[in-house]
């Protein structure tokens, strides 16, 4: 796949916020997961989510997606209630295991959506690209036709990464998906994955345990402590772009993985 260079295009969103969340708390039972949360994510910038263990950064992404209801706050999405968004389909989720259906071709777990939707009698509204060529844009031109178990782990990702493109969301909701493969797979997704947020111009919201790739990927390392679930600093990463691999050599770079291994250790 080619780097493309450059600001991102059509992150031309509005003047809402891609999520806002006004003292957004969660609880599961007696349990305060997320605490009093404000936050405001900005259309078109690639956030990447750091924090301890249990810290809530997986409850968050749900949250925003309308997998969990908020016992308390708010949160809106482009303007809208979660809910009014997703029937909107204005985000997609990608989780850490790809969730492919083995008995379909990759292609076929692209248009999955669309035959739902055809099933249920709903118009599902696609971006520009058909799922072809979507598998193209994650570099899996050739590859249509395999099964999932044919394919590597990170091509699995791939094709997931694909169909929650299909209804190209403004926000894509990434929950750890590149956790389970090799380094060197994972550096060649995160090119990639900066290849396509700046082609798509989509927001991102970045689960990960990783603090390079925390920094690598994000223009801002959201930072959540534990017990209960809060926000404790947004850091602005400010290295040169297009990001390419030559920069995790760089002192910069190394500059803020230091800095929030040390905040990640007060947490
Ligand atoms: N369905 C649930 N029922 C009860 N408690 C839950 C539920 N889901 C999450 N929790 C609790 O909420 C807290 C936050 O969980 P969450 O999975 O969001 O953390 P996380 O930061 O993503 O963790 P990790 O980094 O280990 O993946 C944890 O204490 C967890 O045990």
């Amino acid at each position: 796949m080619e780097t493309l260079v450059g600001q991102p295009v059509g992150a031309t969103h509005g003047s809402a916020p891609a999520a806002r969340l006004d003292a957004a708390t969660v609880r599961f039972g007696t349990y305060t997961a997320i605490d009093k949360l404000d936050l405001e994510l900005e259309a078109g910038a690639f956030y990447t989510i750091l924090g301890p263990s249990g810290c809530g950064k997986s409850t968050l992404l749900r949250l925003v997606s309308d997998l969990i209801p908020a016992a308390g706050g708010d949160v809106s999405i482009f303007g809208k209630t979660t809910e009014e968004a997703r029937l909107a389909r204005e985000f997609a989720f990608v989780f850490q295991d790809a969730a492919l259906l083995p008995w379909r071709s990759a292609l076929k777990n692209v248009e999955l959506p669309l035959e739902i939707g055809r099933k249920r009698g709903v118009a599902i509204p696609t971006g520009p690209r058909n799922p072809r060529e979507l598998l193209e844009l994650v570099g899996l031109k050739g590859r249509e036709n395999a099964l999932p178990h044919e394919l590597s782990g990170g091509m699995r990702q791939r094709v997931a990464i694909a169909r929650a493109l299909l209804c190209q969301p403004k926000l894509l909701l990434m929950d750890e998906p590149f956790g389970a493969l090799d380094e060197m797979t994972r550096d060649r997704l995160n090119l990639q994955l900066l290849d396509i947020w700046r082609e798509t111009g989509t927001t991102i919201l970045f689960v990960t345990h990783s603090i390079s790739e925390a920094v690598f990927l994000g223009q801002k390392v959201i930072m959540l402590r534990a017990n209960p679930g809060r926000l404790r600093e947004i850091v602005d990463i400010d290295l040169p772009e297009p990001r390419q691999m030559k920069l995790r050599d760089t002192p910069e770079f190394n500059r803020y993985c230091s800095y929030l291994r040390e905040l990640l250790e007060t947490c």
